[in-house]
């Protein structure tokens, strides 16, 4: 990691930066794909397929026995520690149903707000390199609390062909209608435009490597919503002195092992810190298994040594990070001083993996600065909000002057005429 001692602000933006190809030659690439998707569907598929997944695909579709078998090869630990994480997502997310406010703005006059979910939502699961199922519970259980009707899954297969077993597990725990062998940009075009085997959808969502978030980016440009720019993983840790380097190695390395192009970054104000997490990168590096992926995104990422908590604080709001550790003295009161972060991890004894797997908040966040603007998934993403407004006809008396001046103003006269027809009458 690279190791910047008391910066200037005018080397942040550099300090920053994150890892990014060159955009203009992966839109071109990611857009050629789309195109020969929408226009050739199953054939253009089974071609990306081959190409980039290295898999002949006879057929997309998952069966209903595969499912079943599935279910047999997953342990029973495996099982319940899903079945415990989901139930926390579901506590978690279940809070957030809104039950409609009936608001009489004037006598006569009843609006309300309602929550309808998206009729037809697909998700994607990464699983170029892991598999992610946890993403699943993260995806699929707002999106049957939301009520959305067809949810559709796809995650690309692995040399054999197959899902693992813990996706399709996942999935019949959160009750996904249909799920497709399919991974990458074919698959966010698959699902953009529909093919002979696989529907259209209204609203794609997941997180993906640089591919499929390009490709999720450009078929915006055809109508189709999505959940938001959930590229490459990320995590800013703020440490002081009171942080224990092997957490804030683990911390680190927990993002840096999930690919190549993730980044890390540790803003600390004790510069004794630095080395000794150094140190601790290096020896829990000897054991992991991932430890090829993680020193390549090592080398994107940086630590940076600040004089107070105050310039730590400015940082990482700049930075906007996917997540945010803090783990530091008075760690409640600096976390009300975030501004910009997916989601924020308070005190030495939060690490974020709690939050990727089971505690119930989503892992489903917005990475490269994004957190600036988005919010993570939530069972919001997954719905409608439909107003309503029922008059009675002293209520359209009550407000008539206003919208007939209003519509007259505007030089919109049938539109006042909609209220005077009613109220001469
Ligand atoms: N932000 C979040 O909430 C979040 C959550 C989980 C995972 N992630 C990120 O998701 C990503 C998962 O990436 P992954 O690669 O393991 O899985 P993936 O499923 O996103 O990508 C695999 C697919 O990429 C396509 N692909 C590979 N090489 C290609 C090429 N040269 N050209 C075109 N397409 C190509 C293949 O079709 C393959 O199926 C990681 O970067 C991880 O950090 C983010
Ligand atoms: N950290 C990822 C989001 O950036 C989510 C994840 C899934 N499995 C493990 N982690
Ligand atoms: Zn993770």
């Amino acid at each position: 990691m690279k190791v910047y001692k008391f910066p200037s602000e005018s080397e942040w933006p550099s300090l920053l930066a994150r890892p990014v190809m060159d955009s203009s030659a992966l839109e071109a690439k990611v857009m050629a794909v789309l195109k020969d998707v929408q226009a050739n569907g199953d054939q253009a598929l089974r071609n990306y397929t081959r190409q980039f997944d290295g898999v002949d695909m006879a057929q997309f579709t998952v069966g209903q026995e595969e499912i079943t078998n599935a279910a047999t090869m997953v342990s029973s630990e495996l099982k319940n520690a899903i079945q415990q994480a989901a139930a926390n997502i579901r506590q978690f997310h279940a809070a957030q149903q809104q039950v409609p406010e009936f608001i009489e703005t004037m006598p006569g006059i009843r609006c309300w707000r309602k929550s309808v979910g998206i009729e037809k939502v697909g998700l994607y699961i990464p699983g170029g390199t892991a598999p992610l199922f946890s993403t699943l519970l993260m995806l699929g259980i707002p999106a049957t609390l939301a009520g959305c009707r067809e949810i559709i899954l796809c995650s690309p297969p692995d040399k054999n062909g197959q899902l693992h077993p813990a996706i399709l597990y996942a999935a019949s725990v959160v009750g996904v209608t249909r799920i497709f062998k399919l991974g990458g940009v074919q698959a966010i075009g698959a699902m953009a435009y529909g093919t002979e085997t696989v529907p259209k959808v209204y609203k794609i969502f997941g997180p993906g490597n640089q591919y499929v978030t390009c490709a999720k980016q450009l078929i915006q440009q055809s109508g189709i919503a999505i959940d938001m720019p959930a590229g490459p993983s990320e995590v800013a840790v703020f440490a002081d002195e009171t942080a224990s380097p092997s957490f804030v190695a683990a911390d680190l390395l927990s993002q840096a092992e999930h690919g190549s192009d993730s980044q890390v970054l540790l803003v600390t104000t004790s510069e004794s810190l630095i080395p000794l997490v150094e140190q601790q990168i290096e020896q829990q590096l000897e054991s992991l298994p991932r430890a090829e992926i993680a020193r390549k995104a090592l080398v994107n990422s940086t630590m940076v040594v600040v004089r107070d908590t105050q310039t730590a604080m400015d940082l990482l709001n700049r930075y906007a990070a996917e997540h945010l550790i803090l783990a530091c003295r008075d760690a409640e009161g600096l976390a009300r001083m975030v501004i910009n972060a997916g989601s924020v991890f308070i005190g030495h004894f939060s690490p974020e993996s709690v939050g990727d797997y089971a505690s119930g908040t989503n892992h489903t966040l917005p990475t490269n600065g994004y957190a600036t603007a988005y919010s993570g998934v939530s069972l919001d993403s997954f719905v409608k909000k439909i107003t309503f407004q029922q008059l009675t006809e002293n209520g359209l008396k009550n407000i008539s002057q206003t919208v007939i001046e209003m519509a007259t103003a505007e030089g919109l006269d049938a539109h006042a005429n909609a209220v005077r027809y009613r109220i001469t009458n």
